[in-house]
């Protein structure tokens, strides 16, 4: 996950860079950057999640792990040199001209790469939970999110430096993708020598079982149907998608966003937002020991949100009219810490309600709405920074006022979400309250249809 969340966003600091190169306009980038969501809400992820639960963590991780790579040669392609000028440029250039061909392709392959990230972040959630089942989940989940969220900060640091490899005078997109595409075959030999690990692990707990324990119930289609008629499970979604939808498409914005804001280039503005994941890398583990051994999910969910949207206003209102590196040095940082609540509580809540033989498909049904969000709302925010800006073409002008105040609004819905799971919580006694330790020796209970089921 280390090396994937750092191809997600090793072209986020390199916007205006891109821009300049090969014509992609804030919209282009907005299509991009939304395309690595594209199939799976089109259903993969439905899909990706039944795998899961039918074929196991071993066979789904190397698939998923090799489809990011065919996804990540297919993008370095698009954006490189030997593509420029090719036939098949000219053609993808021919039709919905204000999309380069450059960027049709890499959005393509931006959507490939996008399934098997996804597909490998719910098999990596479902390996944990078995390998830490009545241990510290919470703790090894928020330890994973915190490598991936190291990797973020590895690649807004790295990427402007790597794109000037060839000195500052020629910049180039092309050698900080190349990087991230070796870097994702490293990563799919990683998870084949985890499959020996695995396997020894499963011959391990066979060992462990009693001989007349009676056998562990099937994946059933028909589960996926009862996930979705759970009322649980849309609130836990929508906060899911709501949150996150303020997050990761803020993410690829947020660099361009502090250039134009502070006047500063892009190496100095990455400089600045790569606090952001760093800060979250660094609580989120901790958020996660204090869930496995306090509780109190629910609250941390909307103490989240509640710093979510003081950023965000901060970012809309604030640092356009007081342009101080140290007022947004201090929102990065409050942000960093409303994102290490959220993935610390939610995660490791959901194997809590949800029974272990669906809990690919459970989690591959949160990831699923909440891509939708992700996928729809780059392609939103790079709409309204159009609309808010008119006529202005350098990149370093824009006024991100109106983007930012939409990423507060769905800080300000999240808020209702998580509110109504406490709420809810408290009534029904789902656990999500409870240290994560203790929960796990009691049932687990799933919701659906006004009724609770074991
Ligand atoms: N094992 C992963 C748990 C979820 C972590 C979570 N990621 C997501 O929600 C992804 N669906 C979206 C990732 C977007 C970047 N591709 C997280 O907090 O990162």
């Amino acid at each position: 996950m280390f090396f994937a969340y750092m191809f997600v966003d090793v072209m986020s600091p390199l916007q205006s860079l891109i821009e300049t190169q090969r014509g992609w306009s804030p919209d282009a980038f907005g299509y991009y950057a939304g395309a690595e969501y594209i199939l799976n809400v089109f259903g993969f992820l439905i899909l990706a999640g039944i795998i899961l639960d039918k074929m196991g963590v071993r066979f789904t991780g190397t698939l998923s792990a090799s489809i990011m790579v065919v996804g990540a040669c297919i993008k370095l392609y698009a954006i490189s040199d030997w593509f420029q000028g090719t036939a098949l440029d000219h053609w993808l250039s021919s039709w919905w001209v204000s999309m380069p061909g450059s960027a049709k392709l890499a959005a393509f392959g931006f959507l490939i790469f996008g399934c098997g990230c996804e597909m490998a972040g719910i098999t990596v959630s479902k390996a944990i939970a078995k390998w830490f089942n009545g241990k510290e989940m919470a703790f090894a989940m928020g330890a994973e999110m915190a490598i991936a969220r190291i990797g973020v900060f590895a690649i807004f640091s790295i990427s402007p430096r790597l794109a000037d490899w060839m000195g500052k005078d020629d910049p180039t997109v092309v050698v900080p993708v190349a990087f991230c595409t070796a870097l994702l075959c490293i990563g799919l030999i990683c998870f084949i020598i985890f499959t020996f690990i695995d396997r020894a692990f499963d011959k391990q707990l066979d060992a462990a079982k009693l001989p007349d324990a009676p056998a562990e119930e099937e994946f059933k289609l028909s589960d996926v149907k009862n996930i979705f008629s759970s009322k649980l499970f849309w609130i836990v979604a929508m906060l899911c998608v709501l949150y996150y939808s303020a997050i990761f498409p803020f993410q690829r914005y947020a660099a361009n966003m502090l250039q134009c804001n502070l006047g500063i280039d892009a190496t100095t503005a990455s400089d600045i937002f790569r606090w952001f994941p760093i800060g979250a890398a660094a609580l989120t583990p901790l958020l996660g020991i204090y869930l496995d051994v306090k509780g109190k999910g629910a609250t941390m969910l909307i103490v989240s949100a509640v710093l979510m949207i003081m950023c965000h206003c901060t970012f809309a209102l604030l640092l356009p009219a007081f342009p101080s590196k140290a007022l947004a040095f201090s929102a990065i940082i409050v942000l960093g810490i409303s994102f290490s609540l959220v993935p610390a509580a939610l995660w490791p809540s959901v194997p809590k309600i949800m029974d272990e033989r669906f809990l690919g498909s459970a989690y591959s049904l949160i990831f699923w709405v909440q891509n939708i969000g992700l996928c729809l709302f780059p392609i939103l925010i790079g709409k309204v920074l159009t609309a808010s800006n008119p006529g202005v073409d350098n990149p370093m002008e824009y006024n991100y006022t109106n983007p930012m105040l939409l990423f507060a609004s769905l800080g300000v819905l999240a808020l209702f979400f998580g509110i109504w799971l406490k709420v809810l919580d408290s009534k029904k006694h789902y656990g999500l309250e409870k240290p994560n330790i203790v929960s796990n020796t009691e049932e687990k209970v799933f919701e659906s249809e006004g009724e609770t089921f074991e």
